[in-house]
């Protein structure tokens, strides 16, 4: 069904799938970036929706299982994740249209925004939201796969939001996908996914306390310029990120948690919620 307010034709509750977008209905803006499948624009969606549209480009991803996969992504509905509108899967390069988020990826927003604007409660409020989408997948049984700054949107009043949870399982790039890729996100990865490939929510609870970590940061790139195979010896070794400069016990602890090496040890994201909610009303 389209927001566009004309009232949809009779046959529309038949035929038109409620996860396709009519293209005529979108009107594409400026380049916002380009990323794993290609650009990505804002647009504007039956003359008042702003939107992200991704551009997929041809040979990236596996369409179909996507357009599959986008049926479900459309019921997965939080404050704190970024809204799947719906795909246009008509022609090619297919497009996946999304709420639009003003200020770009919580990476950048973290790295262009000067540290008096970003204080401990400010930091701790992002992981939260970050932490309460999470929690949202983790009970709807769904896995992100590439949670990582990068990921995460920043919109209008500091508001945070997971985006393309799940995309990662269509990627057709082996660089990307395979542990041992150039393009894999190891420094987001615990020991089961550098070794089995065994992704689950406490993998996801893993690249959480990582992106604690690159928040209190301010968005310093994990273990520096480290290479990937040494990032690997020292995780599978267990050593973890170091306290960020600044950063209360307490929030590290909570990061550390994150990075035990048993996946059944680490947090859920519904204990991580009451941590880091506790903290936020005790100790800030
Ligand atoms: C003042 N500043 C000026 C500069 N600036 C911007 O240009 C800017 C503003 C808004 C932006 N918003 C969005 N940007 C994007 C965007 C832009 C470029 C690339 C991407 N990401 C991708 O294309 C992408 C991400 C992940 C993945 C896998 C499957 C690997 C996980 C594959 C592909 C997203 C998506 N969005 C969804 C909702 N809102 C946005 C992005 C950038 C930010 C504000």
């Amino acid at each position: 069904t389209t927001p566009c307010d004309r009232p949809a034709p009779p046959t529309a509750g038949l035929s038109h799938d409620k996860w396709e977008i009519d293209p005529s209905e979108l009107v594409l803006l400026e380049e916002l970036g380009a990323g794993q499948f290609g650009v990505v624009r804002r647009g504007r969606w039956c003359g008042y929706i702003d939107t992200a549209v991704k551009m997929m480009k041809e040979g990236t991803m596996s369409e179909d299982d996507f357009i599959e996969e986008a049926k479900v992504m459309t019921k997965l509905k939080h404050d704190n994740l970024v809204q799947l509108y719906g795909v246009c899967s008509k022609h090619r390069p297919i497009y996946i249209v999304t709420e639009y988020m003003r200020h770009g990826s919580l990476f950048n927003y973290l790295r262009r925004t000067s540290p008096d604007q970003l204080g401990p409660a400010v930091l701790l409020g992002m992981c939260i939201q970050v932490c309460n989408g999470m929690a949202y997948l983790e009970k709807q049984n769904y896995i992100h796969r590439d949670l990582a700054a990068r990921n995460c949107l920043v919109g209008d009043g500091k508001v945070v939001k997971v985006a393309d949870f799940g995309l990662a399982r269509y990627v057709l790039d082996d660089q990307y996908t395979s542990s041992g890729g150039t393009k894999f996100p190891i420094k987001w990865a615990p020991p089961e996914v550098l070794n089995y490939t065994r992704f689950s929510s406490k993998s996801d609870v893993w690249a959480f306390g990582v992106l604690m970590w690159e928040v209190f940061t301010c968005g310093q790139v994990p273990y520096g310029r480290m290479k990937n195979s040494e990032v690997v010896d020292m995780v599978q070794k267990g050593q973890v990120l170091e306290k960020p400069k600044g950063c209360l016990n307490e929030i590290y602890s909570v990061m550390r948690a994150c990075w035990r090496h048993m996946p059944d040890e680490r947090p859920s994201f519904r204990v991580l919620m009451d941590k880091l909610t506790t903290i936020e009303r005790t100790v800030l």
